[in-house]
């Protein structure tokens, strides 16, 4: 009880504190095992608008970063630093900020954090956080994912008046696959309407955990202003007021509570019990507690429930909530939250090794590191057989050259520092001046400068070690998403030792773009600085994708959603100031061949940059039959096969196989005697799975991607192979190759068009369920798969099918003084109900208005690709008389 009273005081007093701003650079050698030890790396999820950035501009004023708390609504915050972002009051892109909680003064000593936290909470000791803000837009999902693979734990934000929306539950299962512990805030609570019980059975129900109620809401005289929240663990009463920026926080013990407010002290106390039984049913240890404390729930001390609720937090699935309650907006809550994430959330050193692959083969990085340690063998990670989960990297003595191992995690373009590339570091510790070595590129580039980011000032370090996440400025080429290592003393031209120049920490699959939108230059003066401003638009965002038609010029951009493309061309016009023409947003179809082509060779003789070119290349197609596109495009393109062939899986169900008799991929011994000694095979294969990637991105109906479609290419040295060939030339020859082909097969027989079909979730009251699903199966041509969420064939994963289904009769909540809708009962809150449909993309366009008009602006829904289906004809040429009319 006195370490609460403490904390709330020293708050109330250190709020002001100026943070400092050289922490790192004096930190070196033994000290980052400890700096990581007091390292939190959390994000913020939610739904779109439930306060992500509202909270988060608290948390950078009370820990002293911020002079003033920014307003979301004013256009004035830290965060949404973009002026897309700033425009709308919606977070695009997730910024990554640092500070400290609880504040340092500057002026004290650097402590040494206590031996043990077994008696002091962690949020006793000032501890480094890290703060991912994350999108909550549905177009914006992959953003999302690349934030949450950095993460070592998140709060997920809930909007107390609208409970557990769509896009929360979606990102919440993500989440949990990555394994990230994950606490709740029930913000909005000063709204009318708001219904903290309601939102709390929704939590078991729709997010499959027992919510531990950790605060309970205190509404002034029980059903009045909401001034504050009743503190379970501590057993108190935390009331904002007398400071009109929240900075003071007003304890009352249990006994005071008694004399004013005698049931909120009774609803705590009935919290409390509740917390414990919760907790006593999943730790042992709780149990002990319990028993030691002659079974009184309300004796236990409040640190031994803390260090419970992060016993249960860290477990795997993880399936207690903790919940928290406040009002960011009024300032009310948000202390607590950030000492809840010091003490409940994980440090990097307790968070599960992350995956890497090296070559083919799949392991763990601390696997891989350990097993160089101890490794005396020469064995190469080719020659591993050992099982895939055990990790096949044992003896890889290469390893031991790995000073550092790095996640590019996310690329901005800063307008007034340049470009800068944020990274995790998982492995080592990165020094300054440190050469990179991309592994995904294959280039080497110098880190000239470490930056950590806090709010809006950058502080320059020397090196950042394992757990820590920080900022490199001045790289040209890292994309978000690529794995960085440093091998100390590796030149810049020299490449990492065997396997590590493949070494990749888990890459995320990139869902198949669904819009795309046509981009020209306005003069061919402008085309340098337009292209400019596109590579480092991919570069941030790997989700776009660019195409250009060399033949015609022209350059399309292809994306998740149609706000996602509208972001971007914002980007390009008013940040990059490109002076372009940006076509309408319009659905990416697919087209297919429908039928088979002979082999037809092609020979390109003619010279490229002054100097003679001259390679050949005998090609023919196969329409594949499958109806659906499989939706994500394959992670890596690896061949395969036999020694004489292989095999690459391209984007949208298509393949190309390639022949080459003479050339061994497994020996290159006799390849002399075939290969003009300027070429290598695999240079020769990667420039023909180039030219056919290029031919396939453009077909010859209309101009859309090509799917479904098998590619079998002839490579015979002695007859494609030149001493003028190149690697362009090789490219060029199999691009024009498979275009022909594509034409031919074209003209015997039309491609056909495969448009999206999207899974869309879809949360609508009781009322409105009749005319929504009405609406899905008639006017929108959609197949309504289930109703409610029992039966729905949500992707179930392996670790979403080791959680409860929670029955709400079971859940402690306190009673809701505005509450206006029933118990819940069918599983979902209040009459909620759930439909899971199938809708071409096309009838989805618009469908929030549509559906916010059906149901009373109650209804939300989440829609992802679920794969491409043929158009029947008439369907077909509606859609394409429609494009030519707007054409
Ligand atoms: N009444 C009330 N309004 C709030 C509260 N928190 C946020 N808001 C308002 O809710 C709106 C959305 O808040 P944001 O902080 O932008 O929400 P967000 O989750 O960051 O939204 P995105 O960035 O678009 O995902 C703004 O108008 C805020 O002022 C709160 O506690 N109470």
């Amino acid at each position: 009880m006195w370490l609460g009273w403490a904390c709330c005081a020293r708050r109330v007093i250190r709020h002001n504190v100026k943070a400092p701003r050289r922490l790192l650079s004096t930190q070196v050698g033994p000290q980052f095992d400890q700096l990581s030890k007091t390292t939190r790396n959390i994000g913020i999820i939610a739904h779109i608008d439930a306060g992500k950035t509202t909270t988060t501009e608290r948390m950078l004023y009370y820990s002293g970063y911020t002079r003033r708390i920014g307003d979301v609504d004013e256009g004035s915050t830290v965060t949404d630093f973009l002026p897309a972002e700033r425009a709308r009051g919606i977070t695009i892109q997730s910024a990554a900020i640092t500070f400290d909680w609880p504040p340092k003064n500057p002026q004290d000593p650097p402590a040494a954090p206590p031996t043990s936290f077994e008696t002091v909470p962690y949020s006793s000791f000032s501890h480094n956080v890290n703060l991912i803000d994350t999108p909550g837009h549905a177009d914006f999902t992959f953003e999302v994912l690349r934030s949450l693979r950095v993460l070592d734990g998140a709060v997920c934000i809930l909007d107390g008046v609208a409970g557990v929306e769509a896009q929360t539950e979606k990102v919440w299962t993500q989440a949990g696959t990555f394994h990230i512990p994950r606490i709740i805030f029930v913000n909005k609570l000063d709204r009318v309407g708001a219904a903290f019980s309601r939102t709390v059975k929704e939590i078991g129900v729709r997010l499959h955990g027992w919510p531990a109620v950790c605060q309970i809401p205190w509404w002034k005289g029980g059903n009045g202003d909401f001034i504050g929240v009743g503190d379970v663990v501590n057993l108190r009463g935390m009331m904002w007021h007398g400071s009109i920026d929240g900075s003071q926080i007003q304890p009352y013990t249990l006994e005071q509570l008694h004399a004013t407010d005698k049931d909120f002290a009774n609803e705590i106390k009935k919290a409390r019990v509740a917390l414990v039984e919760l907790l006593s049913e999943h730790d042992d240890i709780m149990v002990e507690h319990f028993l030691e404390h002659d079974e009184d729930h309300l004796s236990i001390p409040g640190i031994q429930i803390m260090q419970s609720l992060r016993r249960v937090v860290l477990q795997a699935p993880q399936t207690i909530i903790p919940v928290f309650a406040g009002a960011s907006f009024k300032n009310i809550g948000v202390q607590p939250l950030l000492d809840s994430v010091v003490d409940l959330l994980p440090s990097p050193l307790e968070r599960p090794d992350p995956e890497i692959s090296v070559g083919n083969e799949t392991s763990t990085l601390a696997h891989l590191l350990s097993s160089a340690a101890g490794s005396a063998t020469k064995a190469t990670i080719a020659g591993k057989k050992k099982n895939q989960k055990e990790g096949s990297a044992a003896g890889f003595p290469e390893a031991r050259n790995l000073s550092a191992c790095t996640l590019a995690f996310k690329v901005v373009n800063d307008p007034k520092r340049g470009i800068l590339v944020y990274v995790r570091i998982y492995s080592g510790t990165l020094d300054k001046g440190a050469i990179l070595y991309n592994t995904n590129l294959h280039v080497a580039e110098r880190a000239p400068r470490l930056l950590k980011m806090y709010a809006n000032d950058a502080v320059e370090v020397d090196s950042l070690s394992s757990g820590q996440i920080g900022v490199i400025p001045g790289l040209k080429h890292a994309r978000t998403g690529d794995t960085l290592i440093w091998c100390k003393g590796l030149p810049m031209k020299a490449q990492p030792p065997g396997g590590l120049k493949s070494l990749q920490l888990r890459p995320i699959n990139v869902p198949p773009p669904v819009f795309f939108t046509s981009i020209e230059p306005h003069s061919l003066s402008e085309q340098k600085h337009v292209h400019e401003s596109l590579a480092i638009l991919l570069r941030e965002d790997p989700s776009l994708q660019l195409s250009i038609d060399e033949e015609s010029g022209q350059t399309h951009l292809a994306g998740m959603g149609d706000l996602h493309l509208e972001i971007a061309r914002d980007r390009l016009l008013n940040d990059f100031k490109a002076k372009a023409r940006i076509g309408k947003i319009e659905i990416s179809y697919r087209e297919t061949i429908t039928s088979s082509t002979s082999p037809n060779t092609y020979l390109l003789d003619k010279s490229i940059a002054s100097k003679p070119a001259k390679a050949g290349i005998t090609v023919s197609l196969t329409p594949s039959d499958d109806m659906v596109v499989p939706i994500s495009a394959p992670e890596a393109t690896q061949p395969k096969d036999g020694a004489f062939e292989t095999t690459y899986s391209l984007p949208d169900n298509c393949t190309l196989h390639i022949i080459h008799p003479n050339l061994s991929r497994h020996d290159s011994s006799g390849h002399n005697n075939h290969l003009p000694s300027h070429l290598s095979l695999p240079g020769i294969l990667s420039s023909i799975h180039s030219g056919a990637s290029a031919a396939l991105a453009r077909g010859p109906y209309n101009g859309y991607p090509v799917s479904n479609t098998r590619i079998e290419v002839n490579l015979d040295a002695a007859v494609h192979l030149f001493n003028e060939t190149t690697p362009t030339a090789m490219s060029m020859a199999t691009r024009t190759a498979v275009q022909n082909s594509l034409r031919v097969a074209n003209d015997a027989s039309p491609a056909i068009l495969m448009e999206p079909v999207m899974l869309a979730t879809i949360f609508v009251n009781e009322a409105s369920l009749g005319a929504v699903v009405q609406d899905l199966s008639s006017a929108r041509g959609g197949q309504v798969l289930s109703l409610d969420a029992s039966d729905a064939p949500v992707p179930t994963t392996s670790m979403s099918s080791k959680l409860p289904t929670i029955d709400p009769g079971f859940v402690y909540v306190p009673p809701d003084p505005f509450s206006s809708g029933g118990e819940v009962g069918s599983g979902l809150g209040d009459s909620q109900r759930q439909i899971v449909a199938r809708v071409p993309l096309k009838e989805m366009v618009g469908y929030l208005n549509q559906l916010r008009a059906l149901t009373g602006g109650r209804g939300t829904f989440v829609m992802t690709v679920d794969g491409f289906e043929k158009m029947a004809a008439q369907r077909q040429k509606e859609v394409m008389d429609a494009m030519r009319e707007f054409a």
